[in-house]
């Protein structure tokens, strides 16, 4: 490449502001994307340290009129460099600009006042101050004496209360600091958003095969090796445990770490283990965090003042100097991909964040994604395994009940009998109850409650989603059809789409249970600040029987008296139009699963349904990953659906429907023409048709998918529709954006 683009200012909001400068001969090598360069700058071509953010070969003055860059700086591995060059990546590979991507690895530029802790010092010794005060006393100075009889109590003051509980003014203090009495101090004080914890870890033995992991990585680790493993470990097999262990090491050495957990499980009791064991060497990062105390977080890691920090996707972007591992827990969770561009997936986006500084990555789940498992048969990531929980501790019994024999035993209550049954026996025990409803996706899908049909799309069996306007309609191709007046399989008219809510399921049980006490977790009860923390605390500490929710209870939850899980619809998720589906319910069911028996008292879990036969249930109720796992990749083989294959959803969205239906087919038939002018091998691509969320504050949004094996030419095509909608007249007022390998359909 002949030019760079620099940016010289990495602090200032407006990223795109870039000065293009010729790369010399000498330095064509060195030159990449991130790495720090010296420039000359403005009209006395000062010389000034900057940033290589792009390449390329298009001069954009007149060639002359561009100066060459002086040098490469000799601070080239600045953590900066290394985040500029992550973006690079994320904008190659996940599609975006590059601003986008600056933005989101140096998220915190402008610099946000800092916080100070002022105090006022007594600047003599007791018998001193007492003498001024007597002379004060005389003079009848009485804000003068306020303040020396409070320093003579306490020799450091706080500066707020000294001004406005004690009411002296700021003369006054000034006063008494010429004459040499007190003097006044401040120092930068650090928003902590973590209250430290009055209690101390319990001391955990590893188990023997929770150390040979831990041993295994270490040793690897010292060897030099630097790769990504995957820890799969059932529900409650102590993989925390681990990660603890293996941290513990890691700082000891010298390193910092970083640990990803989804939003969601990023609660008081998860972040107490970290916090009980390494003390302020912790921090966290999350969206509750204010502009101040984010940027301190970052200035904390960036002068070494903490080891590890916790957070969800955006902590990967800590700028640790001295990274040495990246652990990302329930690594399968949908929300580690971004849903605005750049859509980056946080595991691959740590993968090369690894890579590019030396660093280890460990993935953790007790139901990895299939991308990752897959990798992990393959080779490419190591596999550890924890498949039970030890000692006293027992995986759960689980119970898979068919609603259509409740509904065939006349049993119209949600509760089935079997699970009406146990939850009485453990309100009589004392023992604690989660119930929980899966309502992810359920808007929508058709089902016969006689014979529990599902209505599909014949041809992407993805379920039909019903529409006001009376029609089933399929997001991913367009096909539609009436809405059946009776089931087209058995005849029954019990035939609707489904829904039910946390709500109505805290209603039945009351009724059901008038003794009980009973939280509920959902949307709306968490909605105020701190909300969660509430009702999960409430229930640890045994103020309730029951604990009713969405899957927001069901993630890295640690309840030792919870003894029954009860999932009352666990179909609700599987028809979701959309291919991870299956995959999602599995997980769900699972996880839920996991919270019942995880201390000594067993547990017992019920996995109501409506289609016991679906490989998501069967498997979930017998707890086998594995056989689900080869049962699903089968389906997404035959599909070509990731992982066997690669997809690209191609999203346009307009303020006129009309032009943006026009639009999103210009685009696939653009496509076309250029495959055969090009003569390229055909890409094979779906629809395109209304997103399923079709319309979004008044804006239409459709869709299409190419699906295709190699990554690298999807990432073409996207390169070319990027450039046709661009220089197109058509593409006025319309906005494409791209997906890779997407985790929810349009
Ligand atoms: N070796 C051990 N000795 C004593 N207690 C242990 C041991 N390992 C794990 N535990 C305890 O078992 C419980 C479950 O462990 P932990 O939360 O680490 O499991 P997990 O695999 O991370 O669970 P999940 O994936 O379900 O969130 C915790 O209370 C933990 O302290
Ligand atoms: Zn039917
Ligand atoms: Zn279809």
């Amino acid at each position: 490449m002949k030019y760079a683009d620099i940016i010289v200012d990495i602090s200032h909001e407006d990223l795109d502001r870039t000065y293009q400068y010729l790369i010399p001969e000498e330095l064509k090598e060195r030159a990449l994307l991130g790495v720090q360069v010296l420039v000359p700058f403005g009209k006395g071509n000062r010389q000034i340290k900057g940033y290589i953010i792009g390449l390329s070969d298009l001069p954009k003055w007149k060639e002359e009129a561009i100066k060459p860059i002086t040098a490469i700086a000799e601070d080239t591995l600045m953590i900066e460099s290394q985040l500029i060059s992550l973006a690079g990546w994320m904008k190659d590979n996940f599609g975006s600009t590059m601003n986008e991507a600056l933005k989101t690895v140096l998220p915190v530029k402008k610099t946000v006042k800092q916080k100070e802790n002022r105090v006022i010092k007594a600047a003599l010794s007791g018998e001193e101050l007492q003498a001024v005060l007597e002379g004060e006393k005389k003079k009848n100075n009485k804000g003068r004496v306020r303040l020396l009889e409070e320093l003579l109590k306490n020799p450091s003051l706080d500066y707020e209360w000294v001004k406005n509980t004690l009411n002296i003014s700021l003369s006054t203090m000034k006063d008494l600091e010429k004459l040499g009495i007190i003097h006044r101090e401040a120092s930068v004080l650090y928003r902590n958003p973590v209250k430290q914890p009055s209690t101390v870890a319990k001391s955990v033995v590893l188990s023997p095969s929770q150390q040979e992991i831990a041993d295994d990585f270490l040793k690897e680790y010292h060897e030099g090796i630097r790769k990504t493993y995957l820890l799969h470990g059932v529900t409650g097999s102590g993989k925390t445990e681990v990660y603890i262990k293996i941290i513990e090491e890691m700082i000891k050495e010298g390193k910092q770490v970083i640990v990803l957990i989804p939003e969601i499980s990023l609660t008081y009791q998860t972040v107490m283990r970290f916090y009980q064991k390494f003390g302020d060497r912790v921090s966290i990062m999350n969206s509750k965090l204010s502009q101040g105390e984010k940027y301190d977080q970052y200035v904390r890691a960036k002068n070494g003042d903490i080891d590890i920090m916790i957070g969800p996707r955006s902590a990967l972007f800590t700028p640790f100097q001295d990274l040495g591992l990246i652990i990302m827990d329930e690594e399968h969770e949908g929300s580690y991909k971004s849903e605005n561009p750049p859509k980056y997936h946080a595991r691959e986006t740590a993968i090369e964040r690894a890579r590019l500084c030396g660093a280890s990555v460990i993935l953790g789940s007790a139901t990895p994604s299939l991308e990752s498992y897959k990798k992990a048969l393959e080779g490419e990531y190591t596999l550890y395994r924890l498949s039970e929980r030890e000692g006293e501790r027992k995986m759960p019994v689980i119970w898979t009940v068919d609603l259509r024999e409740e509904l065939k035993a006349r049993n119209k209550s949600i509760f089935s009998r079997k699970l009406q049954t146990l939850m009485e026996e453990r309100l009589k025990r004392k023992e604690q109850i989660m119930l929980f409803i899966n309502r992810r996706g359920y808007a929508g899908f058709v089902s016969c409650r006689s014979c529990g049909l599902v209505l599909k799309c014949p041809h992407c069996d993805i379920s039909l989603t019903s529409h006001n306007n009376g029609k089933l309609v399929c997001h991913y191709c367009g096909y539609e059809e009436e809405f059946p007046d009776k089931c087209p399989s058995c005849g029954s008219k019990y035939i609707a789409s489904f829904g039910t809510g946390t709500q109505k399921v805290e209603e039945m049980a009351k009724k059901e249970f008038p003794h009980a006490r009973i939280l509920r977790m959902d949307m709306d009860t968490t909605k105020k600040k701190g909300g969660h923390e509430e009702i999960l605390s409430a229930f640890a500490n045994g103020q309730a029987d029951i604990l009713v929710g969405t899957q927001m209870i069901v993630k890295g939850h640690d309840f030792p008296r919870v003894t029954l899980v009860g999932i009352l619809a666990a179909d609700l998720s599987l028809y979701a139009a959309d291919f991870r589906a299956s995959e999602r319910t599995f997980q769900l069911l699972t996880q839920a699963s996991g919270r019942a028996g995880r201390a000594e008292l067993s547990g017992e879990v019920v996995i109501q349904t409506y289609q016991p036969e679906h490989h998501s249930i069967v498997y979930a109720g017998k707890g086998d990953y594995e056989e689900f796992y080869k049962r699903e990749m089968l389906y997404r083989k035959l599909m070509s659906y990731p992982p066997a294959s690669h997809i690209m959803a191609v999203l346009v969205v307009s303020k006129e429907e009309e032009k943006g239906s026009k639009a999103s087919e210009l685009l696939t038939k653009a496509l076309k023409q250029w495959e055969e002018k090009e003569e390229l091998m055909e890409y094979h691509v779906i629809g395109p048709a209304p997103a399923r969320l079709s319309k979004a504050n008044d804006i239409f949004r459709f869709c299409f998918y190419i699906k295709e094996d190699d990554y690298q030419r999807l990432m073409a095509a996207k390169d070319f529709l990027d450039g046709f909608y661009r220089f197109s007249d058509e593409f006025q007022g319309i906005a494409v954006q791209f997906d890779f390998d997407p985790m929810n359909s349009y």
